[in-house]
């Protein structure tokens, strides 16, 4: 570079000032004498390890391979050797057999083939016996394997609480939900409480977020804000035992494939005695008993061989097998003919007494026994009161909903005005 710039055209010193020129003796010729040579070492240097990581890594792969290949090996050699002795075995077993053919008198000479045939029979039989049985034995490692796992620590369920629920009042604190994203809220910053053994009818329009409710309160779907039950966070108690707390009859009653018994109690925890008095009280102990097997009668998958609301009546006897003190229906009665329906009312009303409810209803006649109705709209309540309360504001959401209900309703909503009167 010296040479370079001592012989340069004096163009050269017109256009790059001296301080540029100055600049490229100290800071650049620093830079390649200085920092460059201990850059380049590091990344040699770097290279050099990972070269001999690689080295190790390789070491380490050829140690590992020899012990299986080695492990391989002998498994081959010992199967061999096994193979060899037993060979030999069942050739000195027929060398004696033959021998004593010939040396004994007593045999005759056309049975002499006859017994050699059988002994080469025999030690056939016994060689793939023993090899099998030699295979079974090497299998049982996998079992071993498995059973290794088996007895693995489970984690300790710190949260489950047996006793949980202690009181079954139900509190909604700012609940919010969302399905997705980018659309409005299904729950929007829902607060209310329901008191132990209400029993509370939520109603309101198709939309409005009755559902939404349901999810939430199984933790179907993430919300915000809390929901407690008995004071506790549910989202603080395991999943399994929260749900296993609560009994729910959706509108699409669950049943499948098996027997009466195996529907209403699948866990085999009730004595028949308490399956037929609790059929009695949902007035199915004759429809079962007339069955050909009774309680060993089958069910066919989804309940296909029952009607809808016998469908029900299974679901709410099994409910009640289960005694939660929590039970969701929804929309249980929508589709049942009205003495299903009166016998769920009437089931609710004496058999849940202690019972907290949540009666998710199209039909308006079926809450107006509740404690409480919950008027939703838009993910938001409109109202919560006593059903006659809120029946006798004539500007209010039920008012509306249920003159909307036709004539049949409209007569209940006179009495109501007449007895609020
Ligand atoms: N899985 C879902 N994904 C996205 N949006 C949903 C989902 N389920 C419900 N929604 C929306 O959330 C809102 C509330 O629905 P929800 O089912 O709670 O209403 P609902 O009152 O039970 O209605 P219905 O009486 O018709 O059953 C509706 O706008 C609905 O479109």
């Amino acid at each position: 570079m010296f040479t370079s710039i001592i012989k340069a055209t004096i163009n050269f010193f017109y256009t790059n000032p001296s301080g540029s020129i100055l600049n490229r003796f100290s800071k650049d010729m620093g830079v390649v004498d200085t920092i460059m040579p201990k850059l380049l070492i590091d990344a040699v240097e770097q290279l050099v390890e990972k070269l001999r990581e690689l080295k190790q890594q390789i070491k380490k792969f050829d140690n590992i391979l020899n012990h299986n290949t080695s492990a391989c090996y002998m498994y081959i050699a010992l199967n061999t050797t096994f193979g060899f002795w037993l060979d030999l075995f069942c050739c000195v077993y027929l060398a004696l057999v033959t021998a004593n053919c010939f040396w004994s008198e007593d045999i005759n000479k056309g049975d002499i083939g006859l017994i050699i045939t059988q002994a080469i029979g025999l030690t056939t039989m016994f060689q793939w016996g023993i090899k099998q049985w030699s295979e079974f034995e090497n299998e049982m490692t996998s079992v071993e394997r498995i059973a290794e796992y088996i007895g693995i620590e489970s984690e300790k369920d710190e949260n489950a609480k047996e006793t949980w629920p202690r009181s079954n009042d139900i509190q909604f604190k700012s609940v919010t939900l969302k399905y997705k994203k980018d659309i409005p809220a299904a729950l929007n910053n829902l607060s209310f409480v329901v008191a132990p053994k209400e029993k509370i009818g939520i109603v309101g329009r198709t939309g409005a977020g009755k559902t939404s409710i349901i999810s939430a309160l199984f933790r179907l779907v993430r919300f915000e804000g809390c929901i407690l039950i008995g004071g506790v966070d549910i989202n603080k108690v395991p999943l399994q035992t929260m749900r296993s707390k609560i009994s729910i009859i959706p509108q699409d009653p669950v049943l499948f494939s098996g027997s009466v018994r195996e529907n209403l109690d699948p866990f085999n925890q009730f004595e028949d005695a308490k399956l037929w008095s609790i059929l009695d009280e949902l007035d199915l102990k004759n429809f079962v008993s007339n069955l050909p097997a009774g309680l060993g009668s089958q069910i066919l998958e989804k309940g296909s061989n029952l009607s809808v609301g016998q469908r029900q009546l299974f679901c709410l006897a099994r409910a009640l097998l289960r005694g939660n003190k929590i039970l969701v229906l929804d929309e249980v009665t929508a589709n049942v003919d009205l003495r299903t329906d009166s016998l769920i009312q009437l089931a609710i009303k004496t058999k849940l007494v202690d019972c907290t409810v949540l009666i998710i209803a199209h039909r308006l006649h079926t809450i107006m026994n509740c404690d409480k109705v919950l008027v939703m709209g838009a993910g938001r309540i409109l109202e919560y009161d006593h059903p006659h309360r809120l029946l006798a504001n004539e500007n209010g959401a039920l008012h509306n909903l249920v003159l909307k209900t036709g004539h049949c309703m409209t007569n209940h909503l006179k009495k109501v005005a007449e007895q609020v009167n």
